[in-house]
């Protein structure tokens, strides 16, 4: 059993929990329209998703201590163009309450990164003012990823569809996945090679969609060199919460596209 197929068998729980209990609009905080692709589409600067990540399980704690809001307060002024919240609790330590106090303290769109399996999570996330939820290629047949990332579009959230290989290249350009996230982490080795990234983004047409490159970054070198494939934003998790100078990070990664 992969960490992925771990990780799903717990979510199955957590839905069969969430639809037994969750109310819809019952942690509503007003949903206000905050689009990753137009942001980042139109920037010069190489876009920056900031994550909130206490632990994870590549790498055990993180910062498990984290205040999310002022984490998240410190990222916004130091140049990040969307946070990404881990909300998942049994392998990441995170909250649905960390994702709403950062929907609370800073005005960019915000990521709920999670593990999404059915519409109730995608409910639950624009209810507690994510703008953009993820869906893993890898974690669901098409037909089912074709019918959650409708559902999302049709709330007008983005959805950052994340792809390891080019069958999910495939599957992403079927389903019409206007943002493309290539995870250059290994979900099965957790080996992490950013020649992932340029090897799928050649077969992108990336003057119409957004490529986000996830994972593993920590160096100006590795971002002038993701830079060349097209790449606009790339998530950076564990480099940020790990940090003892976010402007000097955050200066360091933000590299002009030009
Ligand atoms: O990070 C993990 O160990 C992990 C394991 C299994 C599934 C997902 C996992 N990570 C989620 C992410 O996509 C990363 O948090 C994100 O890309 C940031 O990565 P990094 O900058 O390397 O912390």
């Amino acid at each position: 059993m992969t960490i992925l197929d771990k990780i799903l068998a717990e979510k199955e729980k957590e839905v069969a929990q969430l639809k037994a209990t969750y109310q819809q609009g019952q942690h509503q905080v007003g949903f206000e329209r905050r689009s990753l692709y137009d942001s980042f589409m139109h920037a010069d600067k190489m876009g920056i998703i900031a994550e909130i990540k206490r632990a994870s399980p590549s790498k055990g704690t993180i910062n498990e201590a984290v205040n999310p809001a002022e984490q998240a307060k410190h990222y916004e002024e130091n140049g990040a163009g969307v946070i990404s919240v881990l909300t998942d609790t049994p392998f990441f330590k995170g909250t649905m309450a960390d994702l709403k106090a950062v929907r609370k303290a800073v005005k960019l769109p915000i990521l709920n990164k999670d593990f999404i399996i059915d519409e109730i999570q995608i409910d639950r996330a624009k209810d507690y003012g994510a703008s953009v939820i993820l869906l893993i290629a890898a974690a669901l047949p098409k037909e089912r990823l074709q019918q959650l990332f409708n559902y999302t579009r049709s709330y007008d959230l983005d959805v950052l569809f994340e792809i390891h290989n080019e069958k999910e290249l495939a599957v992403a350009k079927e389903i019409g996945a206007n943002i493309i996230g290539i995870n250059n982490r290994n979900l099965k080795t957790f080996e992490v090679d950013l020649a992932t990234t340029e090897r799928l983004a050649k077969d992108i047409d990336t003057t119409r969609t957004l490529v986000i490159s996830e994972s593993g970054f920590s160096t100006k070198e590795e971002v002038e060199r993701i830079k060349q494939s097209g790449v606009r934003g790339i998530l950076v998790g564990e480099t940020m919460m790990r940090s003892d100078d976010l402007k000097k990070t955050f200066d360091e990664l933000r590299v002009p596209l030009s």
